[in-house]
């Protein structure tokens, strides 16, 4: 039961902010659509029995002319006006089609919205990285993103509103049916005792049984999904790894070691899959062979009474059917049980995502930040910065960065250089203290150049619009960084990552900084794979280029330090 009202709570959690949107009066109409469909569909099957009992009572009695206008005119019989079987098999088609229509276009609509709610939330406030770095402090699951915003929002809109119209359909098939079979079963009596309605009862108390065996034998496959969608997903990844570094893979001769790896990976897949299938196997042979008792079960207790001539063959047919339609409805959940298992595992998954990003948005930043017009300088005053582990990285950082100078952030590898500019740059959550900065326009290139898809012009121009760009400027601007030869192929479009070197890279990050023209950019070892000719001469361009430039590099290098007029050595923040 708690687990029953954690599924609605999560499905709440999940679907009101769409059914609450602006696309809400669409989403609802489709819905409406797609149950009135299902209404219409349920009552033209049970219109449909009737005019099978027609039939097959026609079949009996060797009654050609009934049995003809059974199957493709229509009857007036004590129930009515019953039209042949296949007057009603038509509308019965078209609303069949129409309403796996209209909920796949709903599908699409609900998957489109969620996907854009849910991608911006992961790259609104730098969620994305506020996950990475906290997913090891969190008591909830933050695995591959990626795969929930492809594949679980997908799974999750299709299934939702599969197993919603089910249920529907199966509640409005179980309301339709029940009357009829109460009425066509008849009494039983046992000891003198008389049970009317029999057939009702037994299927009532068989699919409560089949349910709870169900559900015991099945519920481990929940845990076993969730884990399914996991490990594949960590496979995917890996395979994805594997393509971004191809190249250093093979320089390194790791393929052998990757080859392992990959093994290792897919062992997790082919293991939880095998336990997945050992229980859809006994789950399987459960619900298979209560499907076979439950036909054969109507057929040979309604045959009593039509032996003993109290019902026609086709009034036996209507019984079985509404037997099986009635048992079917109350037994649904028993009979789908693996496809329950596998929704409820995707809403846990969705669940968990949505809850882990809005977690990381709450995060309390601890640090108070002061943005002065009429300061110049930027001013750090008792800053400490913790890892994500809450050990101190550094302590009691008070410096001053004076404005139009170039400086160096010098210390020792592992300092927490990298760090201190991530907290400068408003990205670290794990600080305390106080910076005041000017309101002036900062840029921070990070020490592993970055390069989106796209073509060469965007790569440039990222994170600013390209279209915003005339070519010529740009041209211009690959020949100031030492890039002439690209100046040609703004318009390419290939694995730019792969293709230059990194030392190209590099100075794309400067053709970066000459378009953006910041008043201060903070450079992280941005010039670590070029030599030192092509660092001065990137250095002097931008001096040249951007007179009032402050800049801030983090360099162990001496001959890039002797580029800067102020050198502050962090060594002496180290935390203890
Ligand atoms: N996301 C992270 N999660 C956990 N630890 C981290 C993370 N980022 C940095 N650290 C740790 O913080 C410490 C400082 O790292 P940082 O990159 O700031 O050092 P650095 O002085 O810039 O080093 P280098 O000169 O080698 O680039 C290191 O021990 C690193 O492992």
């Amino acid at each position: 039961m708690k687990q029953l009202f954690q599924m609605m709570g999560d499905l709440w959690f999940l679907s009101r902010p769409y059914f609450s949107s602006e696309d809400r009066k669409k989403a609802w109409l489709l819905i409406i659509a797609v149950l009135g469909l299902t209404l219409l569909m349920v009552g033209l099957d049970v219109w449909q029995s009737f005019s099978r009992n027609i039939y097959y009572t026609a079949l009996q009695q060797k009654d050609l002319s009934t049995f003809l206008r059974g199957l493709f005119w229509y009857s007036h019989t004590s129930e009515g006006f019953v039209p042949g079987f296949f007057l009603i098999a038509i509308p019965a088609l078209l609303a069949g089609v129409y309403a796996t229509y209209l909920q796949q276009l709903l599908q699409l609509r609900w998957r489109t919205w969620m996907t854009r709610s849910m991608s911006q939330q992961w790259l609104h406030q730098n969620t994305a990285f506020l996950i990475a770095m906290q997913a090891a402090n969190m008591d909830i699951g933050a695995d591959n993103p990626d795969q929930r915003i492809q594949e679980d929002i997908d799974r999750f809109a299709a299934d939702t509103l599969t197993q919603f119209t089910s249920l529907f359909s199966n509640l409005i098939t179980l309301v339709s049916y029940i009357g009829l079979l109460w009425v066509l079963s008849g009494p039983l009596v046992i000891f003198g005792l008389r049970i009317p309605g029999y057939f009702l009862w037994v299927a009532l108390i068989y699919s409560i049984i089949a349910t709870i065996i169900t559900h015991f034998c099945g519920r481990k496959l929940i845990n076993l999904q969730t884990q399914q969608q996991k490990v594949e997903a960590d496979f995917r990844y890996a395979l994805v790894h594997i393509r971004n570094h191809a190249a250093s893979i093979a320089l390194t001769g790791g393929g052998k070691r990757e080859q392992g790896a990959l093994t290792s990976r897919f062992t997790a897949v082919y293991d939880n899959f095998f336990l997945i299938m050992k229980r859809s196997k006994w789950l399987g042979l459960l619900t298979s062979g209560l499907e076979v008792l439950s036909g054969n079960f109507a057929l040979l207790v309604g045959s009593a009474r039509y032996f003993a001539g109290k019902i026609s063959f086709g009034t036996l047919m209507q019984l079985v059917l509404a037997f099986s339609r009635v048992q079917g409805a109350l037994g649904w959940i028993a009979s789908s049980y693996s496809s329950l298992a596998e929704w409820r595992s995707n809403v846990i998954r969705l669940a968990m995502f949505q809850r882990m990003m809005a977690r990381a948005r709450e995060y309390e930043q601890t640090i108070e930040r002061q943005t002065i017009p009429d300061l110049s300088d930027m001013i750090l005053q008792n800053v400490d910065v913790f890892k994500p582990d809450g050990s101190i990285l550094l302590q009691n950082v008070s410096l001053t960065l004076p404005h139009g100078h170039s400086i160096a952030l010098a210390g020792p590898s592992g300092i927490g250089k990298s760090t201190l500019l991530r907290v400068m740059a408003n990205i670290w959550p794990f600080a305390s203290g106080c910076i005041q900065q000017p309101q002036l326009r900062m840029m921070f290139m990070p020490q592993r150049p970055y390069l989106p898809l796209g073509n060469l012009k965007q790569i440039l121009c990222y994170p600013l619009e390209a279209e915003n760009y005339d070519d010529t400027v740009l041209q211009q601007i690959l020949r100031q960084i030492g890039l002439p030869q690209l100046a040609s192929r703004l318009k390419d479009e290939e694995v730019w990552e792969q293709t230059l070197s990194p030392g190209e890279q590099q100075r794309l990050m400067f053709g970066r900084i000459l378009l953006n023209k910041p008043d201060w950019v903070f450079l992280d070892e941005a010039t670590s794979n070029l030599d030192e000719d092509a660092e001065n001469i990137l250095y002097a361009h931008l001096r040249q280029s951007l007179p009032n430039i402050t800049i801030v590099s983090v360099t162990h290098k001496p001959s890039l330090q002797a580029q800067h007029n102020l050198i502050i050595d962090i060594t002496r923040f180290k935390g203890a």
